[in-house]
């Protein structure tokens, strides 16, 4: 099945970021589905009505204002019918009306679009942890980790300030204008044919410096790259001395950084010149042209002060639309990219996936010419006709050299992937035509590189059965020959283990692998054998460790160090895709010129020529 690669033709920094500056009109088709995500704010719908009352009353008591004050200057001329104090009071309450609306209106729309946007990072989160192997092996984790965290911060920026702003400012451009016509029809016409220029002018310099400033920003993550790699692999830099290398390495990117830096200082100056020459200068001729029409009787004082701060206010509406505008158009990419995850097919639905029982199995596992190649390289024929029976209770191996299929094989078995042409059957029945969620919970891997969460030792453990009691969590380490070292730590099974605890060695955390499957109990095992090998002692409990897990169960090893697979029942020896051999031990050993033989041999050369290089080893 092929997946398509969610739409990502925004993300120019490379780094999951959006771009700032996208000036694509918005298309209708966009506006549509960004809205289909304001259904998240449904459920919060009394909140957001609310939350827009207060927002209109805000509004208006702003637009109040200019008024009041010119009224001021008709009470200094004498030609008001209230008194100073009667408007200044009258100004007061405006202001304390105009505090307490506004208060409530972002508290409002805060407290919706915060929930909505948690639902939203919830459904995604939810989305993508379910959706199959293939995706995350299509989109970059830091593309998909940015559309569950900036992503859906644009949106919440947008519910939560952008779309009343849009309205606020939206309401006093219209309703300025018309205060202004009512005011004086000359004097408007003559400010419309100059101020909005001006302004747009201003917004289209304005935005020129910011990308400036934005490209600046992602070479100053560039940078930061230099900074995290080097001090993350320290010990490389310093093994290869190649301090000086890192240093010119970081001076080169940060010379980078101040060159924009300073070019869109340069911009910013100008900006500032060009706002006091033009856009006071367009205040100053509309106060001349206003001042001539009060010497000619046209136009009072105070009507003059009311048109000015109007002018003000829609300069300032003006700016911020056109702020909004690309604002809105980088929203309704996030949305589309978010909604394109939340409307593709998960593999598993997790409800269901967590109450579903275990399909009762043998363990009986055919592969019947199985051939396949991956969704991302569809040209290499990773797998070229596998055919091969595990009877319920057998244990196998797969041996070959690095990239031969054997993982391959695995993945297949947990439905991972679907097999291009051929079939595996497990208990006579085709893999898929199991429940995806009750086949996986018969099959268990103790993988070559044991990943353990961040958490107890306790949590851990039951990540094989959640809700599993204390008793079947400390029975199962017990058999995972691990009781011992937990116990040695104070803090027994509630030790932390992880970045932030403590670092269990290779063997430790193979026991608790093995623990985590002891516990899932499942029919089917897999053992992704780890490649370097332990102290003989630690080797010997992991060794006993998985025979006790190995018992009753099919098991599958993927073999690296083949003096450890003497006890299985049959070998395969995979090679390009293909089984070259197969048999036992005993056999393929003694095979003349066999790749199991050779195999064998090259194991050996290399530990008798490690011993030679480390005596000791030997001892
Ligand atoms: N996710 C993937 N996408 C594309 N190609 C892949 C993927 N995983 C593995 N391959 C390719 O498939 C081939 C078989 O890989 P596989 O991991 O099955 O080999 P292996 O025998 O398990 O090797 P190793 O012993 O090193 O783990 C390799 O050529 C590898 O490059």
């Amino acid at each position: 099945m092929a997946r398509k690669r969610f739409n990502s033709e925004e993300d120019t920094s490379g780094n999951g970021e959006v771009s700032f500056f996208s000036t694509k009109a918005i298309s209708g088709e966009g506006l549509k589905k960004a809205l289909k995500i304001l259904r998240y704010t449904l459920p919060y719908k009394k909140t957001f009505a609310l939350g827009f009352v207060f927002l209109i009353l805000a509004t208006a008591t702003s637009l109040v204002f200019p008024k009041a004050v010119g009224e001021i200057v008709a009470v200094l001329q004498g030609s008001s019918r209230f008194t100073l104090n009667q408007i200044i009071g009258f100004l007061f309450g405006i202001l304390v009306l105009q505090a307490t609306f506004s208060f409530f209106r972002i508290f409002l729309f805060t407290r919706v679009s915060e929930r909505a946007m948690a639902d939203v990072r919830k459904d995604l989160y939810s989305r993508i942890i379910c959706l199959p192997v293939t995706f995350f092996e299509q989109n970059r984790v830091g593309e998909l980790t940015s559309r569950v965290t900036s992503d859906v911060s644009f949106l919440d920026n947008v519910l939560s300030f952008t779309l009343a702003e849009f309205f606020r400012q939206g309401a006093t451009l219209i309703i300025g204008t018309l205060f202004l016509f009512y005011t004086s029809t000359k004097l408007t016409l003559f400010m419309l044919a100059t101020f909005p220029f001006l302004v747009f002018a201003a917004i289209f310099f304005g935005r020129y410096i910011r990308r400036l400033s934005k490209r600046a920003q992602t070479e100053l993550a560039q940078a930061n790259v230099v900074v995290e790699e080097t001090f993350q692999n320290v010990h490389t830099v310093k093994a290869f001395t190649n301090e000086k290398l890192e240093i010119a390495r970081y001076k080169t990117s940060l010379d980078k950084v101040v060159a924009l830096l300073l070019e869109a200082a340069t911009y910013r100056g100008a900006f500032v010149s060009f706002l006091i020459l033009v856009m006071f200068g367009g205040i100053v001729c509309i106060v001349w042209y206003g001042a001539s029409l009060i010497q000619t009787g046209e136009l009072s004082i105070s009507a003059l002060f009311t048109f000015v701060i109007y002018t003000a206010y829609i300069g300032g509406a003006l700016n911020s639309l056109g702020d909004m505008y690309a604002q809105i158009n980088r929203t309704i990419g996030a949305s589309e990219r978010v909604l394109e995850i939340l409307d593709d097919t998960p593999e598993i639905n997790p409800d269901l996936a967590t109450e579903a029982k275990a399909e009762p199995l043998q363990g009986d596992i055919v592969y019947d010419d199985v051939r396949f190649s991956y969704p991302t390289r569809q040209d290499i024929d990773v797998l070229k006709g596998i055919s091969f029976h595990v009877h319920p209770g057998e244990r196998v191996a797969l041996v070959g050299y690095s990239g031969a299929g054997k993982s391959t094989i695995i993945q297949l078995l947990m439905r991972f992937y679907e097999v291009s042409r051929g079939e595996i059957r497990i208990d006579g029945k085709p893999v898929n035509a199991y429940d995806l969620a009750r086949l996986r919970k018969n099959i268990a891997i103790v993988p070559q590189e044991v990943m353990l969460f961040g958490g107890t030792i306790y949590e851990n453990i039951s990540y094989g059965k959640p809700g599993a009691s204390r008793e079947e969590v400390h029975e199962a380490a017990r058999k995972a020959n691990a009781l011992q070292f937990i116990q040695s730590f104070p803090e027994k099974f509630d030790t932390i283990v992880g970045e932030r605890g403590i670092k269990l060695s290779g063997g430790q955390r193979q026991r608790i692998a093995i623990a985590r499957a002891i516990l899932k109990d499942p029919k089917i095992l897999i053992l992704d054998e780890a490649t370097s090998s332990l102290d003989a002692e630690s080797e010997k409990l992991v060794q006993d460790a998985l025979n006790e897990l190995m018992k009753n169960r099919t098991t599958i090893v993927i073999a690296h160090r083949l003096a450890t697979i003497n006890k299985v029942d049959k070998i395969y020896v995979i090679q390009e895709g293909v089984i070259a051999e197969s048999g036992s031990h005993a056999v393929l050993s003694k095979l003349n010129n066999g790749l199991y033989a050779n195999l064998i041999k090259l194991q050996f050369e290399a530990v008798t020529q490690d011993a030679a290089v480390h005596p000791s080893l030997s001892q």
